[in-house]
């Protein structure tokens, strides 16, 4: 898993225009400038559940919560006795040449028109069948929410022209090789909101997606 080829497992380049500024028009057009993103806006947006599609796809922990069989079974040719530990390998399913096109690159516009293929086995962040991750949807509208709020109220770019080095490091949560730094500087786009604790609070737990996605970087 670590390399450093010039892809989304290493350096990684803004596509033009970058996925950010795509999302920002999305929510010009759905959302508006005077006010916050909520949660009925997000079946409005298939673009920001996209980005977060492809930021689990991409940077999620590569392997899956180890299961034990509990009967016979015989896997892709393997006969697998009953009590043997299983580990599903995300990380290689997600990028899987023969079903996903192009996996080293990072495009959210992959999933335009897959919804079939996302809800199938070949995307599975969030486990697959009878241990499927039962707050998935939870999950995913706070990232939505979270995601649609930092591109509302910020501007994001690259701190200079050199290249993000996203180059994976090794251990169960996919660390960086390099920490991502950079800086927030405010979009002057003002909007009042009473929940301002719950979105710093968002916020702080969605650096991570939204540093991937859009390419930006923190101090
Ligand atoms: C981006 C956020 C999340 C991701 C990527 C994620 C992913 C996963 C994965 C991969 C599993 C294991 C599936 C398997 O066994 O194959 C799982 C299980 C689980 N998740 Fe999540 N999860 C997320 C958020 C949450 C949240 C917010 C909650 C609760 C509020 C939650 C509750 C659970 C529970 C209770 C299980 C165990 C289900 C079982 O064993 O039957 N998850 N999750």
């Amino acid at each position: 898993m670590h390399t450093t080829s010039v892809c989304r497992m290493g350096y990684v380049t803004s596509p033009q225009p970058s996925s950010c500024a795509k999302e920002r028009v999305e929510l010009d057009r759905h959302v508006g400038h005077g006010r916050l993103a909520e949660e009925p806006d997000l079946v409005k947006l298939p673009y920001l559940q996209r980005i977060i599609n492809e930021t689990l796809w991409c940077f999620r922990a590569p392997l899956l919560v180890p299961h034990e069989s509990s009967n016979y079974r015989t896997i892709g040719g393997y006969d697998v006795p009953p009590s043997t530990m299983l580990i599903v390998n995300a990380w290689s399913i997600h990028r899987y040449p023969k079903v996903w096109e192009d996996p080293e690159s990072s495009r959210p516009e992959r999933y335009e028109g897959l919804e079939r293929e996302v809800e199938a086995y070949n995307f599975i962040p969030f486990g697959r069948g009878r241990r499927f991750c039962p707050r998935a949807g939870l999950a995913n509208r706070v990232m939505g929410l979270a995601l649609a709020t930092l591109i509302q109220c910020f501007e994001w770019e690259r701190i200079s022209e050199k290249e993000v080095d996203l180059t994976e490091g090794t251990g169960l949560t996919m660390p960086k090789v390099k920490a991502i730094r950079g800086y927030v500087q405010s979009s002057g786009v003002h909007v009042k909101c009473p929940f301002k604790a719950l979105i710093i609070a968002l916020i702080s737990s969605c650096i991570f997606v939204a540093s991937q996605c859009c390419s930006l970087h923190f101090l």
